[in-house]
């Protein structure tokens, strides 16, 4: 019997489903362990997030918004625990997860200045009466989370949508659970009435129950693109349903005439291999010219890329990179390294499993300019691959050869080209001589392609948790005082 991990109707209750179990994965230690929410809690939960709706919606926006706040206070008076706790669970470094909670406590202000700008009430006069546009929140909506940020992008979802007035099912990523029960505690804490958020704790089988469950409005996923597919096909022929989904990515980083070749290198290295490579938006492909300036650059990437510090995310001394999330997705780069190496790759800077049982592994960097019908995958891992060109616009046409779209960005001294690369590169994020991570929340954030469905989400997240209802009001029944044409009275 495993403790009581599912938070269903306001209660902690046990896991009528099998066991699973969640491991440090920079130490090899389990952290958690608990039994998957069955059919009948996913069934449970959804009719307790029902039951819930109404009166939350009742309630005014600053009623909610006061919860969410003592939420905002929970995550403040918390902050080392929770930064320890993603930290212990993802591998990544304090550094960084304690930026994660703090994006978190951020994302409060930002969601509510989101929502008074893109769903707020809007009032027009008309020749009789007035027009308004006001937002309804859909109703029961479920949330879907990735590993790679367990506390930022949930909360990413359910921060907006807990303020329009929907209630929520969070299903965590079974390699976070650790990460989610702490938060929706924090939730609990800040007294968040029975039912308006619901936990569901459980691996692939509790997200298809929640996913095809009849009576939720909407599901808002952040994950890989494989699993945002499969919703996708599941949501089919239901198109009463909004379905917002936020994808992987295949970015390129291109680089053209840079004075400051240090500057460039460590911008490449903060797209490429923060988080260990497991973001979204990391660059996974690297453009160079194939000229002198290209050499250079290399050169000094390779150098600084061999010094990365790789270590445990409580390091006294902190390392730039932590572990992967587990030792079968370190495997996995491994044999993308290899797989790359057998098309035609040339390995400039070989990653390495540095710790068999962990996922701790160093950055690697292969030359694949020659390998021919490169494969559009997502390498979610720090392994960066390097392509010389010759020609920009080729390398523009190279870089926009993806089915993917999430972020690019372009190193370049010369504002032109920029000007140029803007025009003709297609993906959600685009940024000039800045890594193409560490998206803002005050901006819209969703590619296109095979990135997303076009419902941005982070500032634009508002978009999807509300729909706009508009009307027509006079304050009493009166006769227009132009009659159509016909009519007498
Ligand atoms: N565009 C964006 O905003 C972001 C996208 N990501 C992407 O997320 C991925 C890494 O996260 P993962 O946790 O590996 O994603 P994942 O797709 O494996 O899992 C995400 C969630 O979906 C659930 N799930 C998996 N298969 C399912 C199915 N068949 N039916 C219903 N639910 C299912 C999982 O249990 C988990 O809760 C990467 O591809 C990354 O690019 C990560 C962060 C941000
Ligand atoms: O959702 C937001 O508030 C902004 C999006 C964000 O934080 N993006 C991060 C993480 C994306 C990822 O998981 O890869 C980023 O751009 O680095």
């Amino acid at each position: 019997m495993t403790g009581p991990v599912q938070f269903i109707q306001g209660e902690w209750v046990a896991g009528e489903g099998h066991t699973f179990v969640s491991l440090d994965p920079a130490k090899n230690q389990q952290v958690w362990q608990g039994a998957a929410a069955s059919v009948a809690q996913v069934n449970a939960a959804v009719a307790a997030a029902r039951a819930a709706q109404y009166n939350w919606s009742l309630q005014s926006f600053d009623e909610r918004l006061a919860i969410v706040k003592a939420f905002g206070e929970q995550l403040a008076a918390k902050k080392e625990v929770l930064a320890g706790c993603i930290a212990e669970e993802t591998g990544k470094p304090l550094w960084e997860t304690r930026t994660e909670v703090a994006a978190m406590i951020g994302k409060i202000d930002i969601s509510v200045r989101a929502y008074q700008e893109r769903t707020g009430t809007k009032e027009n006069p008309m020749p009789q009466g007035k027009a308004f546009v006001r937002h309804k929140p859909h109703g029961v909506v479920a949330v879907f989370g990735p590993y790679n940020f367990p506390g930022h992008l949930p909360n990413g979802h359910i921060v907006p949508a807990l303020l329009a007035g929907n209630t929520v099912l969070f299903k965590p990523s079974e390699l976070t659970p650790k990460v989610a029960e702490l938060t929706v505690k924090l939730w609990q804490q800040a007294g968040l009435p029975a039912g308006v958020l619901n936990l569901l704790q459980g691996e692939v089988e509790t997200g298809k129950a929640l996913a095809s469950h009849d009576d939720i409005d909407g599901l808002f996923f952040t994950g890989s693109s494989r699993t945002g597919h499969i919703l996708h096909q599941q949501f089919a022929g239901r198109p009463e349903k909004i379905l917002a989904l936020e994808m992987g990515g295949n970015n390129p980083l291109l680089v053209q005439d840079v004075a400051d070749i240090d500057a460039a290198v460590h911008d490449i290295v903060q797209s490429a291999f923060i988080s260990a490579g497991q973001r979204c938006t990391c660059a996974r492909k690297l453009f160079l010219p194939a000229n002198e300036q290209g050499d250079r650059i290399l050169a000094r990437l390779l150098d600084v890329a061999a010094n990365i510090k790789v270590g445990l995310y409580d390091d006294e001394q902190q390392p730039f990179m932590g572990s992967m999330i587990s030792v079968a997705a370190a495997k996995g780069m491994l044999a993308v390294q290899d797989e790359l190496q057998k098309l035609g790759g040339r390995s400039l800077l070989t990653m390495k499993h540095l710790k068999p049982d962990t996922a701790l592994v160093s950055p690697g960097i292969i030359d694949c300019t020659d390998i021919q019908d490169f494969p559009d995958d997502e390498h979610f891992g720090p392994l960066l691959k390097v392509f010389r060109f010759t020609d920009f616009d080729a390398a523009i046409d190279a870089a926009n050869r993806t089915s993917f779209g999430l972020s690019a960005g372009l190193l370049s001294d010369s504002a032109e080209l920029y000007e140029h690369f803007f025009r003709r590169i297609r993906a959600g994020i685009v940024n000039w001589n800045r890594p193409i991570t560490g998206a803002s929340s005050a901006a819209p954030f969703g590619g296109i392609g095979k990135s997303g469905n076009h419902r941005a989400s982070a500032y634009y997240a508002a978009d999807y948790c509300a729909y706009p209802v508009a009307s027509v009001e006079l304050d009493r029944v009166q006769l227009p005082e132009q009659l159509s044409p016909g009519l007498k009275f």
